[in-house]
């Protein structure tokens, strides 16, 4: 292993910058050069790399985004578009490369793996936390507290004005930001895609769930926190059709991708720190076709279609809790 390549890919997620640094310092301890390409694939398609230094690296792992920038790209999908990265990277004498990213980035791994012989390794690095295989994905720590920070102040208005909010969170297949927004910010009702496997969540029950938390409670502050995509239009369009059947006024509020910035917090930083370092290790090691996780606090080798050919749940005694013994509304409690 002389020359390893690194890229960002899909959407960004705090950390990543983590993982690229942790990358290119261990690389150069382990006297392996490492080459960073821009943008994502199209940068394997435009041959758009430079070499990383150490002080490339310098004053980056508090930083959100990445430095190598991120993208999605349409013609890397292709045949040809892949045969074209395979070209480009033998042109740049590349043995081995790293992909941080999502479950998605891991598919084009893999499409990436039927035409180039080099190594892959996979680092799963998304805010959605929908990776198998690893406890916990790049970024989604930091997007829980930057989703809460803001739910926490809706709930100080709510509760001073007395009103429902409807929050939407990021995760458009999958409910792990919502889950854990939803429990650590006590609210009231959360609205998840693992919920409603057979469809939309049911309006009317919705409403009967705010109507029966102001008949218990009087007047008072109610949190609703769903993720995108669980409803056509959005938390908009559900906070008019709750606010129809209710009669009681109810807000959207749209976090949007706020929730994909930041400075990371110190479990994704350490998450990535250790991720990118293995990674290159593993890669001196001859490992491929793998993403490298962790679980239970230890560093594991997942080969790369089991990161999505099966979906991860969602910790069942956190849905239980938060669906039943924290439903006060439904158990006819005041407080
Ligand atoms: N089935 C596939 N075959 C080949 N390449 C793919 C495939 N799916 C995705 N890709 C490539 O990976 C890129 C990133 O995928 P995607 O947009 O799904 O994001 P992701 O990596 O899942 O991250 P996130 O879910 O956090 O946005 C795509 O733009 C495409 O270039
Ligand atoms: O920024 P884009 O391309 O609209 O993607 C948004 C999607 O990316 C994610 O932030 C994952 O990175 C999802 O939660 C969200 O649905």
């Amino acid at each position: 292993m002389k020359r390893l390549a690194l890229l960002t890919s899909g959407g960004d997620a705090p950390g990543m910058n983590a993982a690229i640094r942790a990358i290119v310092l261990a690389s150069h301890y382990f006297d392996v050069q490492p080459l960073g390409y821009r943008h994502g694939f199209n940068g394997l398609l435009e041959q758009e790399y430079r070499h990383l230094d150490t002080e490339d690296v310098y004053n980056i792992i508090q930083r959100g985004g990445t430095i190598l920038k991120s993208a999605r790209c349409q013609p890397f999908t292709t045949q040809e578009g892949a045969q074209l990265a395979a070209r480009n990277l033998n042109e740049a004498k590349v043995d081995g490369l790293i992909i941080i990213g999502g479950d998605g980035s891991f598919r084009g791994a893999e499409h990436l793996s039927r035409y180039w012989q080099g190594n892959i390794i996979g680092l799963p690095g998304t805010i959605d936390n929908d990776i198998n295989g690893t406890d916990a994905t790049i970024g989604y720590y930091t997007a829980i507290d930057t989703a809460l920070e803001s739910i926490d102040k809706v709930r100080d208005t709510a509760d001073a004005f007395e009103r429902i909010f409807l929050i939407e969170v990021m995760g458009r297949h999958a409910g792990f930001i919502g889950l854990s927004a939803g429990v650590c910010s006590g609210a009231e009702q959360v609205l998840l895609p693992e919920l409603y496997p057979d469809g939309l969540p049911d309006p009317q029950e919705l409403a009967d769930h705010i109507r029966r938390a102001q008949k218990i409670r009087g007047k008072c502050s109610y949190i609703m926190v769903m993720s995108e995509n669980i409803w056509p239009g959005g938390a908009t369009d559900l906070a008019n059709e709750l606010q129809t059947r209710t009669g009681i006024e109810c807000r959207p509020v749209i976090l949007g991708h706020v929730q994909r910035g930041g400075s990371p917090v110190s479990l994704d930083r350490m998450l990535a720190s250790k991720l990118g370092a293995y990674a290159v290790e593993a890669m001196i090691a001859g490992k491929s076709g793998i993403m490298i996780g962790e679980r239970n606090q230890q560093l594991v080798e997942v080969p790369l279609q089991q990161s999505w050919n099966k979906s991860k749940l969602l910790d069942p005694y956190l849905v239980k809790i938060q669906r039943q013994v924290f439903d006060l509304v439904k158990n006819g409690n005041n407080y």
